[in-house]
């Protein structure tokens, strides 16, 4: 019978064979989490190949990103997911992926924000019930800097609570959900969007 850290644990491993499988991971790119307790969240170790992850290949956090197991190595983007579990208490997994559409669209976007609407597949967002809204999906700047980095995702996400993913330009997404299903849901959808825009974005010039 596994215990609720080995539960996590699987479910981060097995997320980084699908994102690593549908291309959305490559070689060691990506983190993934998942909350453990209202304090705690289990994060992917830095610098593993996303889709050979096993259970040792997570650590356990606080929620302002420190490591609370000093032999292992922490993510280098751990703030990026900690203040998300911060920031609300409902979500429960939280993925960074690398993939393709999401590094390519964030560069030929020139705007701080890439604005999806008119697509049915937006209800596949936690909170969106009809294709006539728009999905606000901040670009941020890339920096090496991550406490930096946070500090502007925390400015976003203040004024704007409906947030349901961001990007970082010429680097990937984020995406969260109340668990690794809603997070993954949220992927998928992310990336068929970034697709359809990719090719209405090709179509016009
Ligand atoms: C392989 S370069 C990608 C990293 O710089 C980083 O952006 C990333 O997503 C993975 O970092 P990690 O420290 O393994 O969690
Ligand atoms: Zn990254």
């Amino acid at each position: 019978m596994m215990n609720h850290r080995e539960l996590l644990a699987q479910q981060i491993i097995e997320a980084g064979q699908f994102l690593y499988s549908r291309g959305w991971s490559p070689a060691t790119s990506s983190n993934y989490s998942a909350r453990l307790s209202e304090t705690r969240a289990l994060l992917t170790v830095s610098g593993k190949h996303k889709g050979q992850l096993g259970l040792d290949d997570v650590l356990v956090t606080d929620l302002e990103g420190n490591s609370l197991e000093p032999g292992k190595k922490p993510s280098a983007e751990t703030l990026l997911h900690t203040q998300l579990y911060q920031w609300k208490p409902e979500i429960g997994a939280v993925l960074h992926t690398h993939s393709v559409n999401a590094t390519v669209l964030s560069r030929m976007i020139a705007d701080n924000a890439l604005v999806l609407h008119d697509y049915e597949l937006q209800k596949a967002f936690s909170g969106v019930t009809t294709h006539e809204g728009r999905v606000l999906v901040p670009i941020f700047e890339n920096d090496q800097d991550i406490t930096r980095l946070a500090t502007q995702v925390q400015t976003w996400l203040d004024t704007h609570p409906d947030c349901v993913g961001y990007l970082i330009r010429g680097h990937g997404l984020y995406t969260w959900g109340a668990r690794m299903s809603d997070a993954l849901r949220q992927i998928e959808a992310f990336e068929f969007l970034f697709e359809c825009e990719l090719k209405i974005l090709s179509i016009r010039t």
